[in-house]
């Protein structure tokens, strides 16, 4: 080829290019609302923007007033309607509630929990939800809740910590606290710890494969049904990656249940009377006279969605919190002097409910951390009977409504002009106390009949584990390690949170 050939060549896709970024750069500039594009959508701004997939979502709800009709490519059937409007919150999740089940589009979607409280609908909802609480509310079952976190805390995490800030070592915190609660689930649901917190990190499959879960199932939001159906069917990508991880997670939850059936079946003086989750749990499902064809996959269902609750959104509600203490020395300065005031921290001493309450402003934090990174970012729902939502939406069978938590934590029609900064103070009543925001407004723990049956626990835990932390070390990021949401269910760090840890006396800080 002559020279003048390549010269043209050249010239012709450099002036694409030219033309590709202008246009990129003018549409970005010209509006946050992505083009909807013949053929393919909205695609393209996804694909842009797929590292950044909250915020981006955040850009244009804010942009359009709360609601935005998000178009998929032609025959898809990808179209989502995402909302931010508390008002349509409150009609979905609250007041019209029996019109949005999770449906079997959701189940279809996230296959792998069955039948568990998160997936099922109906009566069969009804009495996992009934019965979950019953076993909740137990006294003992408080008191197993209590013990196994204090466990793991003086026994794993401390010494842990301990060790890593003697060597110097930076550590990736997200993932300790992966590690944390996941043993600490396991014991309370399971009856086994996994002792995946030890020193040496042990690889064990099944809380690698928790996390591919999350990481698939967002991809099939954004995936049209036939394509994830036949890369599952064809076992390819990451359909294959959720195929292995369902299988790891079988395999560890029916050994344990294995296991506890064994112990069920001794003969009296080898077994301790003490309290079982499952063995509770199964017996009340049996009270409730229900016929299931198969109690054993639905105690493994229920097992997995108390799983996924328990351990991914305490270890990314620590995880962010740490991260929003590290860029506001302020909020930690306040944090220990409360600490100071109102806990004792002696080895051995653990603190009770009721002095954990009158933290008020590590609560306010909590909320705070919770507000601006929801671990459930997103909630999925569909409508059974055709309906018009608050915001002026009609919306039908076959419209996927996203009820977008993470961009109503960031809007200032809700939280004021400052609503992007980390203030605790937001959260304190004019009597004194925590301020209550009506759920629709602080959606983290859902609103409604499906409101969070952990959320009460959650802040007796993560009050535990902050409050130790922040007693003994100061925290500090890791310069230039960049932290990023994840693409998950649950909203976790891309890269990890990298930190290193300072002890107080060293640090001048009591
Ligand atoms: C910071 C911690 C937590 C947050 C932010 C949180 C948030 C949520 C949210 C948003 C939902 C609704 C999910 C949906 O319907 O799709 C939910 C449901 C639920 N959560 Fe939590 N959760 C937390 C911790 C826990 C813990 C520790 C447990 C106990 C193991 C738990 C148990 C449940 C259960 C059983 C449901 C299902 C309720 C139902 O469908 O009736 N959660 N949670």
């Amino acid at each position: 080829m002559a020279f003048h050939e390549y010269a043209t060549i050249l010239s012709v896709f450099f002036i694409f290019m030219s033309l590709l970024t202008f246009t990129y750069r003018h549409q970005k500039e010209r509006s946050i609302i992505p083009t909807n594009w013949p053929i393919v959508g909205m695609i393209p701004s996804f694909i842009v923007n797929v590292n950044r997939l909250h915020d981006y979502i955040t850009e244009f709800l804010i942009h359009t007033g709360g609601t935005f009709m998000w178009k998929g490519p032609w025959f898809s059937k990808m179209n989502m309607l995402m909302s931010a409007h508390p008002l349509d919150i409150q009609h979905v999740l609250c007041k019209n509630f029996n019109n949005y089940p999770k449906g079997d589009k959701f189940r279809e979607m996230f296959d792998i929990f069955g039948n568990g409280i998160f997936n099922s609908d109906g009566e069969l909802w009804e009495i996992n939800r009934k019965v979950t609480m019953s076993v909740f509310k137990r006294s003992e079952y408080h008191y197993l809740f209590e013990t196994i976190i204090w466990h793991k805390v003086e026994k794993g995490l401390l010494p842990l910590l301990e060790s890593t800030f003697v060597q110097g070592m930076e550590i990736d915190l997200q993932e300790i606290f992966e590690r944390f609660a996941f043993d600490i689930t396991c014991k309370l649901f399971l009856d086994h710890d996994p002792k995946s917190l030890s020193l040496d990190f042990p690889y064990i499959p099944c809380q690698k494969a928790l996390l591919d879960v999350e990481e698939v199932i967002v991809y099939r939001h954004f995936t049209p049904v036939n394509i994830w159906k036949l890369k599952r069917f064809l076992r390819w990508g990451d359909e294959k990656k959720l195929i292995n991880a369902w299988k790891s997670i079988d395999d560890f939850i029916y050994k344990c249940l294995a296991r506890n059936h064994e112990y069920n079946n001794m003969k009296g003086e080898h077994r301790e009377k003490q309290f079982v989750f499952l063995t509770t749990f199964m017996r009340e499902i049996r009270e409730e006279r229900c016929d299931f064809a198969d109690p054993t996959k639905l105690l493994r269902d229920t097992l997995l969605s108390l799983m996924i609750a328990g351990k991914d959104n305490i270890s990314s509600a620590l995880s962010w919190f740490f991260y929003m203490l590290a860029k506001n020395q302020n909020v930690e300065d306040k944090i220990l002097k409360e600490i100071h005031a109102h806990l004792e921290v002696k080895i051995g001493v653990r603190w009770n409910e009721k002095e954990l309450g009158q933290m008020v402003y590590l609560h306010g934090a909590i909320n705070e951390t919770l507000r601006l990174f929801p671990p459930v970012a997103l909630n999925h729902k569909s409508p059974l009977q055709q309906d018009i939502l608050p915001s002026g939406h009609k919306v039908n069978q076959n419209t996927k409504i996203i009820l977008a938590f993470y961009t109503m934590g960031r809007m200032k029609s809700i939280w004021g002009e400052d609503c992007m900064e980390f203030r605790p103070e937001r959260w304190f009543a004019k009597g004194g106390g925590i301020k209550h925001e009506p759920s629709y407004i602080f959606p983290a723990f859902n609103a409604g009949p499906r409101t969070c049956l952990g959320k009460d626990m959650s802040f007796y835990q993560l009050k535990v584990v902050i409050a130790t932390i922040v007693y003994h070390y100061h925290v500090e990021l890791v310069k230039g390690h960049s932290v990023l949401p994840a693409h998950a269910i649950v909203l976790h760090m891309k890269h990890g949170l990298k930190v290193r840890l300072t002890k107080r006396r060293e640090a001048n800080r009591i």
